[in-house]
């Protein structure tokens, strides 16, 4: 079977740059070989990522506003394109998540009948990257699952099931990036893709990167390797009074965002915080601890099991101090990256949104001629 070369791109909840993943895949479903040719973040305009980031704390925004915030960042997802491509054949096909500037996970339950459907939006059109690139363009992957009552996120622990899940070993993939979310990969045996579970876990970096930004008056967006909140110390009755929040205790399947995990959140954190005198550290480690404290509540609480091993992605996987932070808190559960068996943790979710394109594009071949989908009219 020959490779086809796919190109994966997403800007996350952190709205840090967009993701860029050139690979080659041979293969479907547990055969899928992946090797990724070139990987990158390419930063958004600081103008752009401004704008992304007041439209996601809510700010008030007109329909051509929209309009023509969803092409800026369509250009930009395509430049990030045509960059990863330079020094590499033509790629076949564009797998694009865009960026999510809104989530409202589905209300109420299935069971009770009193469910009302969820609502994510994802700037960037994929037209207008097909357009420009030359090449289709797949996108809009979260919206299929939210029609059909499901929260549209997360998607990728799909993937991770094809790519990360082990013969024998119990796995929990553990996303650290704006938001963070877990995998949950029984041994690959019986029914395991019958028990296999996902969702998000609460704040991954977006409360720590806002508080850092407050902190230095704007000079830094995040805590290289966790040593700002290194240089401080968890206060563990706020964490505690945190954890007490209603997210953490809603039973899966759940999804968050910015819209709760953002920027009113930390005003909350802040205010909490001043009644125990804290340093900027040891808030920086207070907040910290609660990503950290939050994912392994999770795993307690709603796991059917405690994994084997955890492995670690996202941007929040190169924080130390959290990495350490997780070991403490896991106690005999090994922590480490998804680097360590071979898929990139910087770029797992960028190449993701290829396979995602694959399944999607398969879907589409089977029912309908696609390329009217792709919008790419040749
Ligand atoms: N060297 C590092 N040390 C500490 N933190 C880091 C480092 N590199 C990246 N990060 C953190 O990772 C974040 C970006 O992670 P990532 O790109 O995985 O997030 P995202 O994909 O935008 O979010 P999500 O997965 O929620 O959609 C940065 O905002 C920063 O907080
Ligand atoms: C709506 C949205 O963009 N959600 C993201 C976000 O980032 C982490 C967490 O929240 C996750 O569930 C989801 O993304 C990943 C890529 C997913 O769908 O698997």
């Amino acid at each position: 079977m020959h490779p086809t070369r796919v190109i994966g791109l997403i800007s996350g909840t952190s709205v840090d740059g967009i993701d860029a993943a050139l690979v080659e895949i041979v293969g479907t479903d547990f055969d899928l070989k992946v090797e990724l040719l070139a990987g990158e973040t390419y930063a958004y305009p600081a103008e752009l990522r401004d704008r992304i980031l007041a439209i996601c704390g809510g700010a008030p925004i007109s329909m051509a506003e929209l309009a023509e915030i969803d092409d800026a960042i369509a250009l930009v997802f395509a430049q990030a394109a045509q960059n990863i491509q330079i020094g590499h054949p033509p790629a076949a096909l564009i797998g694009s998540h865009g960026q999510t500037v809104f989530h409202r996970p589905p209300q109420g339950s299935r069971e009770k009948k009193n469910q009302s459907l969820g609502y994510s939006l994802q700037l960037g059109r994929g037209a207008i990257i097909a357009r420009i690139t030359g090449i289709n363009t797949i996108s809009n992957f979260r919206v299929g699952d939210i029609a059909a009552g499901g929260h549209g996120a997360p998607l990728v622990p799909r993937i991770d099931a094809f790519l990360l899940s082990h013969p024998q070993e119990r796995r929990c993939i553990q996303n650290i990036g704006g938001i963070g979310n877990v995998a949950y990969l029984p041994p690959r045996q019986n029914d395991w893709l019958d028990k296999i579970c996902a969702w998000d876990t609460g704040p991954g970096n977006s409360l720590l990167d806002l508080a850092v930004h407050h902190f230095s008056n704007g000079a830094k967006t995040y805590d290289e390797n966790g040593n700002w909140a290194a240089s401080g110390n968890p206060c563990h009755p706020l964490v505690e009074r945190w954890l007490s929040q209603d997210y953490f205790h809603l039973p899966p399947p759940k999804s968050t965002g910015r819209e709760l995990f953002g920027v009113s959140y930390l005003h909350d954190c802040l205010k909490d915080s001043q009644t125990y005198e804290l340093s900027p550290a040891d808030v920086l480690a207070t907040i910290t601890e609660l990503t950290a404290t939050s994912i392994v509540h999770s795993y307690r609480t709603f796991l059917p099991q405690m994994p084997d091993r955890v492995f670690l992605c996202g941007g929040g996987s190169r924080n130390h101090y959290l990495k350490h932070r997780l070991e403490l808190l896991l106690e005999s559960v090994p922590v480490l990256t998804t680097d360590e068996v071979g898929l990139s943790a910087n770029f797992k979710e960028a190449i993701a949104q290829k396979y995602l394109a694959n399944i999607k594009a398969d879907c589409m071949i089977a029912i309908a001629n696609i390329l009217f989908y792709c919008n790419t009219i040749f």
